[in-house]
């Protein structure tokens, strides 16, 4: 594994809320990424970048950071980024290089794994590797060139190396056929181990966001874990909250849904199954995610319960009123029915949310809008992972034989017709 190591004094770059790297050259290069569709609107404004990215960007620009756009826009232009409507050539910057993609932290991190089989194929790993070891080691100039190959690749190359270079290792991609409930939010997941505990990764959302809460395919999403031989699932979930004192940059635990949604299907394998939802998250890999993220400083609250809504629109005041009379601590959109169909996998779930917004219900603060999610979500990734890899180094000092037995057993009785 390449030795990346933090940029000494970088602390300019700091607010990107990405690692700036320094080369072996002490070139800077850091990466970032950003969801195109949701954040500026890519059908309307093809060629404008989130306003936050923008203004980075400037400022990096102004210290002469390169900029190295891989962005659906830019795609076909191997380097540079198009800013403000003008063009910025990668040879115009000499002491770093910034990588933007057109993706969200979000469903990056949507969903980590723990599988227990193992794979060979070493095809992409090989070339990531290669990649990694080209941006450490080389001079900027030199792999210019070689950064642009990947762009078309579209095999979620660049997403996963922006994303997971950091704390996976032996990564590569997995492709994943059709279930008999269809097909999964992706064709390929991010594999790689943190721990030496093996890991997928998988965006409910999709590679491109471009599924919606209520058009995830959430039965096929669990199945191909499962078959993948996932056992847990830590699932993360941008979330409104509902109360003054869980704040946006919050985390929280989540233990108890209220079940909003009304058109989605797909909420069964079976023709009838109860599965009982007393505590639908799994209260040991609960406390888990709790401790580590206080481990980790964070402010993280326990045993909140949200409210999950159809979306994909949100909630009016009417409503998100009516739940705070409920008692609920959040509103989400995608809980349901991905937690019961866990359940009736035998699969040890828990939820990390994610707290985003104060819905619209505040009135000293900015109402529920994408750009507030997506920008909020950005820090939030960050301590999402850090505490997601604590986690599972958590994870792996306990023996899970009982509890996944004892799950498969309610799991089964749950079952009246197959
Ligand atoms: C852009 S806000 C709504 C967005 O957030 C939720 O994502 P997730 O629960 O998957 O983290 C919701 O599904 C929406 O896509
Ligand atoms: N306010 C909100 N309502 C529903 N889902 C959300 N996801 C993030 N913020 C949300």
């Amino acid at each position: 594994m390449v030795n990346h190591h933090y940029a000494t004094n970088a602390q300019y770059y700091y607010h990107l809320h990405n690692p700036v790297y320094q080369n072996n050259d002490g070139q800077y290069y850091s990466f970032c990424s950003f969801d195109w569709n949701q954040t500026c609107g890519y059908r309307s404004q093809p060629n404008s970048l989130p306003f936050y990215l923008r203004d980075e960007i400037e400022t990096l620009s102004s210290l002469g950071m390169m900029v190295f756009d891989v962005s659906k826009v830019d795609r076909n232009q191997a380097i540079g980024a198009r800013i403000s409507g003008r063009y910025y050539s990668a040879y115009n910057f000499t002491k770093g290089c910034l990588m933007i993609k057109s993706l969200t932290y979000g469903p990056a991190i949507s969903h980590w794994m723990l599988r227990q089989r193992d794979h060979t194929d070493r095809i992409l790993y090989h070339y990531m590797n290669d990649w990694q070891t080209k941006m450490s080691h080389t001079n900027i100039d030199s792999y210019w060139t070689f950064l642009s190959l990947p762009i078309d690749l579209s095999n979620g190359a660049v997403k996963f190396f922006i994303d997971d270079s950091t704390i996976l290792t032996n990564i590569k991609m997995v492709k994943v056929s059709e279930t008999p409930y269809g097909l999964p939010s992706d064709s390929e997941l991010v594999f790689g181990q943190i721990d030496d505990v093996d890991v997928y990764i998988l965006g409910r959302h999709g590679h491109d966001h471009d599924i919606s809460p209520s058009n995830v395919n959430y039965r096929a999403n669990l199945w191909t874990l499962k078959q993948l031989g996932c056992t847990h699932i830590l699932a993360t979930s941008a979330c409104g909250s509902l109360k003054e004192s869980i704040a946006p940059g919050h985390l929280g635990i989540m233990d108890q849904y209220i079940d909003r949604t009304n058109v989605r299907g797909g909420r069964s394998f079976y023709k009838v199954a109860h599965i009982p939802q007393p505590r639908p998250f799994d209260p040991t890999l609960q406390d888990i995610l709790y401790k580590s993220a206080i481990e980790a400083g964070y402010i993280c609250h326990p045993s909140l319960t949200a409210v999950c809504i159809e979306g994909p629109r949100f909630s009016t005041l009417a409503e998100s009123r009516l739940y705070q009379s409920w008692g609920a601590d959040l509103v989400n959109m995608t809980m349901v029915p991905e937690v019961q169909l866990a359940n009736e996998l035998g699969l040890i779930y828990a939820t990390l949310a994610l707290v985003t917004d104060y819905d619209c219900w505040h009135s000293d603060e900015l109402s529920v809008s994408v750009d507030l999610v997506t920008k909020t979500l950005r820090e939030l990734s960050t301590k999402a992972k850090d505490v997601l890899v604590r986690s599972i180094k958590h994870i792996k000092q306990i023996d899970w034989t009982k509890n996944l037995e004892n799950k498969a057993m309610i799991a089964r009785n749950s079952i009246m017709v197959e």
